[in-house]
């Protein structure tokens, strides 16, 4: 391309990033699709030049004795996103588990453990985004560990996503993920309902669900938050997205915890693009609406072909041709 359609075409990505991103108006199927052409931009291309480890290692910070499949949904969705190695940081007893459902995943038995943070810390500096909560549960021993870590993977720099039951932990402790700018926050209707409960003094229009996103985003010190939902809203207290992108009417339960290891691996990428790629614009929200519309891609193509059967486990076969589909193509 000649510099000066280089230069254009900028121009009128800016434009549309404008329109896109603004606060009040709604934003066109065109819109939508200008901005999916912004994720597009950050997808690291696949050549024979890298080593493993370069397109993505991401960390889970979840699994316990209730809850295994969680953490094994967001590990493998990174993995099958485009990451090259997907940690599991869960409890002893959770480990053999999730480490029997699939070879493909590295899993560290630690999270109980007196020695948690520090286990945890030294794989930190070869992580590129840690996904904390899915599948963590509420005991009080994991969440002390779980703070640890936080602090740890902040001091570090480290992006996070924050789903499940360490939204739970946020709502009792919001300082901890407060003001920092590479977290992202994906609640569902009620873990929303919580936080916004914790964080906000003033009660917010339920309905206007793009203003109370970004009311909690801002309080949280510009966070980006994630709402899930019929639509998904996500802000960053500045500018506010919207994905409608057709899904599925199965609700079955781990669709979030795809959608958090998406994320993982999108917001490294997302990071590592550049603000050339990203077109000045949050890359964080770039990364959030790239994992929501693969996600419910992911759902659209299962239900498809399954129906009221689809659970997340055909969702997670349909990531490759849906990512192709809505990003390589
Ligand atoms: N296979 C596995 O291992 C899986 C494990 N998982 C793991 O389970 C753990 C707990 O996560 P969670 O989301 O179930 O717990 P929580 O925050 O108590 O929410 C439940 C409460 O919120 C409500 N509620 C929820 N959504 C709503 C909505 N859209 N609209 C309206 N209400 C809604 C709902 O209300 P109810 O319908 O019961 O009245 C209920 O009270 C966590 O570690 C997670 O990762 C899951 O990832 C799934 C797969
Ligand atoms: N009513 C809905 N219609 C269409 N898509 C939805 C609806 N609710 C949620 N989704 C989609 O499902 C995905 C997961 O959102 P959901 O609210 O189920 O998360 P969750 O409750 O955290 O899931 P999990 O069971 O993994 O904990 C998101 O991509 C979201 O867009
Ligand atoms: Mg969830």
């Amino acid at each position: 391309m000649a510099v000066g359609s280089v230069w254009v075409a900028a121009r009128v990505c800016r434009r549309v990033l404008r329109r896109a991103f603004s606060l009040h108006k709604p934003h066109s199927i065109t819109d939508m699709e200008n901005t999916l052409q912004l994720v597009r931009n950050i997808i690291p291309p696949l050549t024979t030049k890298k080593h493993k480890g370069q397109d993505g290692r991401i960390g889970i910070v979840g699994g316990c004795q209730e809850y295994t499949g969680a953490p094994y949904f967001a590990a493998i969705s990174a993995l099958k996103v485009g990451a090259d190695l997907s940690h599991v940081f869960c409890t002893r007893e959770a480990a053999p588990v999730i480490k029997s459902y699939s070879p493909e995943l590295i899993v560290h038995p630690v999270l109980d453990s007196p020695s948690a943070v520090r286990d945890v810390e030294t794989w930190l500096p070869r992580l590129h985004a840690l996904v904390v909560g899915p599948g963590l549960g509420r005991d009080n021993v994991l969440l002390e560990n779980v703070k640890g870590i936080l602090e740890a993977s902040k001091a570090r720099d480290v992006p996070i996503i924050i789903d499940a039951d360490g939204l739970w932990l946020i709502a009792q402790h919001p300082a901890l993920i407060h003001g920092y700018r590479k977290a992202v926050l994906t609640p569902n209707h009620g873990e929303f309902t919580r936080l916004s409960d914790a964080v906000l003094r003033d009660l917010v229009d339920g309905s206007d669900h793009r203003e109370a996103v970004r009311r909690l985003s801002q309080a949280l010190g510009n966070v980006t938050v994630v709402r899930k939902g019929e639509r998904d809203v996500m802000s960053d207290g500045e500018h506010v997205l919207e994905c409608a992108h057709e899904g599925s009417s199965r609700r079955c339960g781990g669709q979030g915890d795809l959608l958090s290891g998406a994320l993982g691996v999108l917001v490294h990428w997302a990071l590592h693009a550049g603000p050339e790629k990203t077109n000045g614009s949050s890359p964080l929200l770039l990364a959030a609406l790239g994992a929501c519309s693969l996600t419910r891609q992911c759902g659209h193509q299962a239900f498809q072909k399954h129906g009221r059967s689809t659970t997340t486990t055909d969702m997670i076969a349909e990531v490759g041709p849906a990512f192709r589909r809505l990003f390589e193509t």
